[in-house]
């Protein structure tokens, strides 16, 4: 069964699941049932990202037919994306990277939101503006959980939710991080799966995914 989400939705995006599954649509109307297979696997929280033409509409679609998700807004890097997925439905917002005019526009958004960052320098200057949690990103490639582990030390305020490059194996190693609070990733929606419409492989992969997150230290 889908885990139940909390009543109010907590201010974090960090604390809205322990895997966000990261969602790449072609054709917005595989929107409602790729989200239902996820919720349905366990995975809440959905982060539809804005590559394809079709990402708004698809937002639009799970925020308006699939009551028992959250989704959410990814690849967000201006402020009209943050204007037209809130308009669309996004109850979070994230991206893989930031400027001041996009956190601006992202703390003016009403919603939860996470700013993308790669390096030490990206995290002190979010926390001197008073931003605590993060997206770390593109996870593997910037270093990994070492990098991440080697930033708890010096940098404890700073909370993350690692995605790129993260699969099966290696999200329980995040999830152990102090500082990790869930990890982000499109492994539970291989593209043949989608192409396919192979709704019942998506769920049984999230909840897969799901379950791997049971053992994680700091839920
Ligand atoms: O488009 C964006 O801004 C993103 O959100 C990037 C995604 O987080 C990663 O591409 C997901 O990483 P994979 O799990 O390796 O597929």
């Amino acid at each position: 069964m889908a885990s139940p989400l909390p009543a109010s939705l907590p201010a974090s995006v960090l604390d809205l699941a322990p895997v966000v599954p990261v969602v790449v649509i072609e054709d917005a109307g595989d929107a409602v049932p790729l989200a239902r297979a996820l919720v349905a696997g366990g995975l809440p929280a959905i982060e539809v990202t804005l590559r394809t033409p079709a990402a708004l509409e698809a937002i639009r679609e799970i925020a308006g037919q699939v009551p028992e998700a959250v989704v959410g807004a990814g690849t967000v890097i201006n402020a009209a994306q943050v204007a037209d997925t809130v308009a669309a439905g996004a109850r979070f917002l994230v991206s893989p990277g930031w400027t001041d005019v996009l956190l601006e526009a992202m703390r003016g958004s009403g919603v939860p939101f996470l700013p993308g960052v790669s390096t030490t320098s990206e995290v002190v200057a979010l926390l001197e503006r008073g931003v605590r949690e993060m997206k770390f990103f593109p996870a593997e490639a910037a270093g990994g959980r070492a990098y991440l582990k080697s930033l708890a030390g010096p940098l404890p305020q700073a909370r993350f939710c690692p995605t790129g490059g993260i699969g099966p194996a290696s999200a329980p190693d995040y999830l152990a991080l102090p500082n990790v609070a869930c990890v982000g990733g499109s492994w539970m929606l291989p593209q043949d799966a989608v192409a396919a419409r192979d709704w019942g492989r998506v769920e049984a992969l999230a909840r897969e995914a799901a379950a791997l997150s049971a053992g994680g230290t700091c839920r």
